[in-house]
């Protein structure tokens, strides 16, 4: 059973974006302001596989860390309400998650700029297998080819110079203004 037809105020907030555009730690900032509980794709493969993501990767292929990622995004999109989940930077690759998260949640897209990912980039690198043996060139073209996956959204956010907290601040903001629109008087 999908969930198109549970009222807006309960359905999963759903957090997409390139790798590093901050969807874990965003997510978890929601989550707190709406008293909600959080919920990181990436982090629930990694139990299941009680494994971290870079050694799935190497162990199983990236086939199976894909199969897995669309069983558990499906599960949680299908059968439970009120979560914030962020995704994986790849899961939005996957024509049924796409569909299955935008038919069932409300999709905030964080997008960042290559000018302000770039400083990132040894922040997040020891643990993306997708950008590692890849130099400057390579990685700026994934970023590139991947820019359009996320433009199927229902909001979207630029980050680019704010701290967490202003983002996290105008996405609960956002929420509750069509929250209210939507459906008010609940
Ligand atoms: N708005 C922000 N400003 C500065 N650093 C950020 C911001 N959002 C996230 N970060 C940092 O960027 C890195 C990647 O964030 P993360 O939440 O893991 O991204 P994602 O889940 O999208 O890959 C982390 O080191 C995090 O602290
Ligand atoms: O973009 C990708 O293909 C990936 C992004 C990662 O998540 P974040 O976007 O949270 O870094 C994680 O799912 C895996 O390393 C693959
Ligand atoms: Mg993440």
């Amino acid at each position: 059973m999908g969930l198109n037809n549970v009222s807006l105020r309960e359905q999963n907030i759903v957090l997409i974006g390139f790798m590093g555009a901050g969807k874990t730690t965003i997510g978890k900032a929601v989550a707190r302001k709406l008293y909600r509980d959080f919920i990181d794709i990436d982090e629930e493969i990694e139990k299941q596989f009680n494994m971290p993501t870079s050694q799935i990767f190497q162990v199983f292929g990236e086939k199976t860390f894909r199969e897995k990622e669309k069983e558990i995004i499906q599960d949680f999109c299908k059968n439970q309400r009120l979560k914030i989940i962020s995704l994986g930077g790849g899961a939005f690759l996957q024509e049924e998650i796409k569909e299955t998260c935008l038919a069932n949640s409300i999709v905030f897209y964080l997008s960042l700029s290559w000018e302000s990912w770039k400083e990132r980039i040894s922040m997040i690198i020891d643990n993306r297998p997708v950008l590692q043996g890849k130099n400057y060139e390579e990685m700026k073209e994934l970023f590139e080819k991947r820019q359009p996956i996320y433009e199927e959204h229902h909001s979207k956010v630029t980050t680019d110079n704010q701290n967490v907290e202003e983002i996290a601040d105008y996405i609960v903001s956002s929420l509750k203004t069509a929250w209210d629109i939507y459906e008010p008087n609940r």
